[in-house]
């Protein structure tokens, strides 16, 4: 099964997935941006905020080929539990509102078709909502991506993703303390195994 960590920058994902790779040793735990040299080619176009939006999504889909390839297939073949702190609606999300002011039109459905062809749906999104406001002063406004405009649009983005594909996510309240969270999460993880 493969289940995905999804929200803003300072959504608390990182903090569930570690917490989680704690009490489930046996499942896999992987995440994108990955710690390939893929991922690090992404990394240096997040650190260039006059980086082309075009070609920093074709960076980030390049990292997410190789990270299925390498990563999610061969494990979800030997039928692990997979654990992604962030995986292809973090582009439909994100790269959709940095596309926002290019000649592309309705980026979010150009996204989501780039990836149709290849890609492997998660089975269970976990969402993790939280407002674009505490998400930025959480995140420390340390990237061109932890703005508070911009986290709203990337906000707005999830949302229409969670409205095209109801079962596929589950909402779970990101503003409680963080012990709530994540035995929200672990319980929404024992139900689907
Ligand atoms: N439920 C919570 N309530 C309050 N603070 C939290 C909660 N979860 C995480 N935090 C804090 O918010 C900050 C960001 O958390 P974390 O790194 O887990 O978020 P993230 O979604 O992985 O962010 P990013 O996408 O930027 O990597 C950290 O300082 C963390 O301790
Ligand atoms: C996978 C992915 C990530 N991003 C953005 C979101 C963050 O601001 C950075 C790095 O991610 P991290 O979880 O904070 O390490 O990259 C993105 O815009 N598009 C993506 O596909």
């Amino acid at each position: 099964m493969l289940l995905t960590l999804e929200g803003l920058d300072g959504s608390g994902k990182t903090t569930v997935w570690e917490a989680l790779r704690a009490d489930r040793p046996d499942a896999v735990f992987t995440r994108e941006p990955t710690d390939s040299w893929y991922g690090d080619a992404v990394y240096r176009s997040i650190a260039d905020d006059d980086a082309d939006p075009l070609a920093e999504l074709f960076l980030y889909t390049a990292d997410h080929a190789n990270h299925l390839s390498s990563t999610i297939e061969p494990a979800l073949e030997a039928g692990e539990l997979v654990v992604s702190d962030r995986y292809c609606d973090s582009r439909y999300a994100y790269q959709a509102a940095t596309l926002a002011d290019t000649r592309i039109d309705r980026p979010l459905e150009y996204v989501r078709g780039i990836h149709r062809p290849f890609t492997r749906e998660p089975d269970v999104t976990v969402y993790l909502d939280l407002d674009a406001e505490t998400a930025a002063d959480r995140a420390g406004s340390t990237n061109k991506f932890e703005r508070r405009e911009y986290l709203a649009r990337v906000r707005a983005n999830y949302e229409r993703l969670i409205e095209s594909d109801p079962d596929r996510f589950v909402r779970v309240d990101a503003t409680r303390p963080p012990a709530e969270v994540l035995a929200r999460v672990e319980s929404i993880i024992d139900d689907r195994t």
